[in-house]
């Protein structure tokens, strides 16, 4: 049964969501936040590479096909990695915002099987924000973009500071990523005051 539960009702206090004016143009790909994102980095050989795309408003569009190494039964996707896909996807909306958030909670419906080699087409948008809370909804759909839905989820994204990820993440990456002029640069695209 679908549906959306109490914990991803937004308060009455929520207002809708603004795109930041240095936000990228519509169909402006997003690019990696990090290259070893199992979600989108370019470095991780078994990720799931998804591309994502800005949309119109505080929306994004992103793709992902579906891998041999993503398999849960035979010759079709596993459910966590469909969730995974869906998760990359709303966190990529923090570019529109230009708010660095991390998913405090996903909800996903899982609706027809994913065969490997299919290519999911992702949307995503931000409903509703309150204070550090952005809540947002997203599809994926096979056959082409307007396909039947296979996956979809809505979410409560909670804006962090960089110091989530230095002060939690393991020392060798986070020295590796602050050593990187290219990473600390995309880590600062995420922000509205860097
Ligand atoms: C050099 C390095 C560069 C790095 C550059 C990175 C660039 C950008 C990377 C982006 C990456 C994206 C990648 C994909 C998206 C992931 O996969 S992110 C990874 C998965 N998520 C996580 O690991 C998050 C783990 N959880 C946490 O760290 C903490 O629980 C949180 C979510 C930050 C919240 O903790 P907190 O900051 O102490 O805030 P807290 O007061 O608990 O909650 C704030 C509000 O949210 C509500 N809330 C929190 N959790 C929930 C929940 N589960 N359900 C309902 N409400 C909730 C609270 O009730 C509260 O509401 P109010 O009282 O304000 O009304």
């Amino acid at each position: 049964m679908s549906g959306t539960s109490p914990a991803l009702q937004p308060p009455a206090d929520a207002v809708k969501p603004v795109r930041h004016p240095d936000a990228p143009a519509p169909g402006e790909p997003l690019g990696a936040h990090y290259g070893q994102c199992f979600g989108c980095g370019g470095d991780q050989p078994h990720g799931l590479h998804l591309v994502a795309r800005a949309g119109d408003g505080v929306t994004v569009t992103a793709e992902f096909t579906v891998q041999p190494a993503h398999q849960g039964a035979p010759g079709l996707a596993h459910g966590g990695v469909l969730a995974s896909a869906l998760d990359e996807t709303l966190g990529s909306l923090g570019w529109l915002l230009r708010t660095i958030a991390v998913t405090g909670r996903l909800e996903t419906d899982f609706l027809l099987p994913v065969p490997v080699g299919t290519t999911l087409y992702l949307e995503a948008e931000v409903t509703a924000v309150a204070g550090r809370k952005i809540y947002s909804t997203a599809t994926g759909r096979v056959g082409g973009p307007d396909g039947p839905v296979a996956v979809r989820a809505d979410a409560l994204f909670v804006e962090v500071k960089v110091e989530h990820f230095t002060d939690h993440g393991r020392p060798e990456e986070i020295r590796a990523a602050l050593d990187d002029p290219d990473q600390v640069r995309r880590a600062r695209a995420f922000e509205v005051n860097p």
